[in-house]
């Protein structure tokens, strides 16, 4: 009885090609105007995808979907340009245009196909806008950067599987900002398509955060788990290959889309299974002193003794309450075998700037920085919920840590208070090991 989870090649590998090659062959559909024309904007991405349908509830898809399966039969990787007419096509970070976005209804993208909870999430987010899938992170990152669309909205935790720390580190790397936040309650179904019993399934697709939220559920069902880059994606491959050993895990609106049977509702290990979504956007709130802001940082630090306990006092010292750090390893000063012969002592080498574009806002530039002794990691301090933070701070922290990027509205005192404390504030972080960092500007 298999229960391990395997990375296969992903289904999306298959349905949307290679790259550069899959962005070469959308260069036909591009002419065939079955977009609608009140999207101009996207004639040139989604020619061949809308039928203005997007709103279907599914109750004709299993004709569509059965029906599209001979499309894939010949060339795989024409599926681009001959994918599902009802369904708006992933756009790939190979296949984003310079174009520049105008109008008035606000375009978001999340990564997955139709019925991924990313999508529902945008709209949770956004509420009538125009959902716009991304085959992957980057390309929803990339697609708000160069104004294909106005938002982003990317999940970042899951309260079963935690962290999604891919998220995290498009982060650092773009200079988007985070404006707000949506959490979406996951309720996971498995799917099959119609006729197959759960006894016929001997493996199921789905996201891996997806697969880890249905640990139980599936270890139980004795059944092997295969990756997929969305868990749309993997109602659909079944569907469209007409799998009779092979279930699918994800959404019920994905089941519609994509005319599956729900062989089992709420699959997920724990009823309270919630992912947290962050809203991304080109330019920063700016924060007002009447409000209180839920923010996060980014930082660095220097090998040596409690630099990262020296680090969090400075806000346990202010009443801060941060509600979750995230350490992720620095891709410039990764750690080596030969670190393991130093006893434990500090890393040398020199960190070289290659990840990080010179021009993002600050943080890449200050992590790049040349200072030799380093822990390796960057933490990210995050859902930090601060009371009466208070804009200077807010700049000298984007000055000299890197950057704020999550505000939220919490309450409101008086100016001078929030004066008080950030002076104190940073006067502390000087004190305790911050201010020795390397200013990024
Ligand atoms: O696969 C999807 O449907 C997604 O939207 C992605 C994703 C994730 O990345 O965590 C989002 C929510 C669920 O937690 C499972 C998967």
């Amino acid at each position: 009885m298999a229960t391990a989870t395997s990375n296969i090649r992903s289904p999306s590998i298959i349905l949307f090609g290679k790259g550069t090659v899959s962005y070469q062959r959308t260069a036909a559909p591009f002419q065939i105007p079955q977009f609608p024309l009140n999207r101009p904007r996207f004639s040139a991405l989604f020619a061949s995808l809308h039928d203005g349908n997007n709103n279907d509830d599914g109750g004709n898809k299993v004709t569509k979907a059965v029906g599209l399966e001979e499309l894939f039969e010949d060339s795989p990787y024409d599926v681009v340009s001959k994918d599902s007419p009802f369904h708006p096509r992933p756009l790939s970070s190979t296949q984003l245009p310079n174009s520049v976005s105008a109008g008035s209804r606000l375009r978001v993208a999340y990564q997955g196909v139709r019925g991924a909870y990313s999508e529902a999430a945008a709209e949770k987010a956004y509420p009538n806008c125009e959902a716009v899938p991304c085959d992957q992170f980057d390309a929803a990152f990339e697609a708000v950067e160069k104004w294909i669309v106005d938002r982003a909205v990317l999940p970042i935790e899951n309260s079963l599987g935690g962290s999604i720390h891919r998220n995290y580190d498009l982060l650092l790397r773009h200079s988007l900002h985070i404006v707000g936040e949506v959490k979406l309650a996951v309720r996971h179904c498995l799917l099959a398509n119609h006729g197959v019993r759960v006894e016929d399934l001997q493996r199921v697709l789905s996201h891996p955060q997806a697969l880890a939220q249905c640990e139980n559920t599936l270890t139980k069902l004795g059944l092997s788990r295969e990756a997929t880059d969305d868990t749309a994606l993997a109602a659909k491959y079944v569907a469209f290959n007409k799998l009779k050993d092979t279930g699918a895990v994800a959404s019920s609106s994905a089941a519609k889309i994509y005319g599956l049977n729900i062989l089992a509702e709420d699959v997920q290990d724990d009823c309270d299974n919630v992912t947290r979504f962050l809203m991304l956007a080109r330019e920063p709130i700016i924060p007002g002193v009447e409000k209180p802001f839920k923010t996060s940082i980014v930082f660095s630090l220097e090998e040596g003794p409690g630099v990262l306990f020296k680090a969090l006092a400075v806000f346990a010292l202010r009443q801060i309450n941060l509600t979750k750090i995230e350490s992720r390893p620095l891709r410039n000063q990764p750690l080596r075998a030969s670190d393991d012969s130093n006893n434990g002592s500090n890393i040398h080498g020199r960190r070289e700037s290659t990840e990080c574009p010179k021009t993002s806002k600050g943080v890449c530039h200050f992590l790049a920085s040349s200072r030799e002794l380093s822990s390796g990691y960057y933490h990210v301090v995050n859902n930090l919920w601060i009371m009466n933070f208070p804009n200077i701070l807010l700049t000298i922290l984007h000055r000299r840590w890197s950057y704020c990027v999550e505000r939220k509205v919490l309450s409101v005192d008086s100016q001078a208070n929030q004066k008080a404390h950030c002076t104190a504030l940073w006067r502390d972080a000087d004190k305790y090991g911050f201010g020795s960092m390397t200013p990024c500007n």
